[in-house]
């Protein structure tokens, strides 16, 4: 007989997305770096650290789906992910996700060359983003799909960049905003079917919840950067700032 204390009834599919949907409250956006980033008031040099940090997660990505389609064993569900690391690294004529931030980061004034170095790179966005990929490496391919729901809220923060920025920002050639026109269309289709995987794989009730925690993971990820960021540019706290060498 079914004990129905110990194994609760599980959400239907459409309650099971809103409960997904329902994590929006603790994405970025609402980070104090992305309010002040929304609002204008970023500096030069703020906006600056931004984009080489963010750089580090946007080079992690395909590595990132890299993984999954290495633990993926369903030739259907590969056809499709392939296509985020064609997204990022690019394809044929098209030069790419990463291409495209690395022209952000020269409209924002970083060199090419320094942004690849890394050198601006914060200990704890390395250690976030590292976090991220090493999950899809040792996680089931369904769960790491599941981790890459993020990207479900991340279509409204592009536009409100695409938006922003022009007025907020004029001193950045507008050009370099092409990553995040991209990203408005590409991120609609990823979330597609990291959805469809999510609600198909999470069936029980203890499962469901499972997913909404690694979601909740996820979340901590970018929500640590922004945390890493807003002490190194907005606080001057910096690594290792109090130490006189
Ligand atoms: O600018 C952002 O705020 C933002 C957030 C996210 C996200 O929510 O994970 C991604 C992106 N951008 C993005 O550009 C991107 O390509 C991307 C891929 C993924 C992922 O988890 O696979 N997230 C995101």
């Amino acid at each position: 007989m079914r004990d129905t204390m110990s194994e609760p009834t599980p959400w239907t599919r459409e309650e099971f997305e809103a409960q997904l949907r329902a994590k929006e409250a603790y994405y970025h956006i609402n980070h104090p770096y992305h309010v002040l980033m929304a609002d204008g008031k970023l500096s030069k040099e703020q906006i600056q650290g931004w984009v080489a940090n963010r750089f580090y997660y946007q080079i992690k990505i395909p590595v990132k789906d890299s993984a999954i389609l290495a633990n993926c064993p369903d030739r259907e569900t590969r056809r499709q992910w392939i296509q985020r690391i064609h997204d990022h690294d690019g394809w044929g004529e098209d030069a790419g996700g990463i291409e495209a931030w690395t022209r952000l980061g020269v409209a924002v004034g970083i060199p090419r060359d320094e942004l690849w170095s890394l050198k601006h790179v914060l200990p704890g966005v390395r250690f976030a983003v590292d976090a991220y990929v090493n999950f899809a490496r040792r996680a089931s391919w369904q769960e790491a799909a599941c981790s890459s729901l993020t990207e479900l809220f991340a279509p409204t923060i592009h536009k409100q960049r695409l938006s922003g920025w022009p007025d907020l920002y004029p001193w950045i050639d507008q050009e370099g905003l092409a990553y995040f026109r991209k990203r408005v269309s590409q991120a609609s289709r990823d979330v597609e079917h990291g959805l469809a995987i999510t609600l198909d794989y999470f069936k029980t009730r203890e499962q469901q919840e499972r997913a909404l925690e690694i979601l909740q993971f996820k979340l901590d990820i970018l929500w640590s950067m922004l945390d890493a960021m807003y002490l190194a540019y907005i606080e001057n706290m910096p690594p290792y700032f109090n130490i006189k060498a």
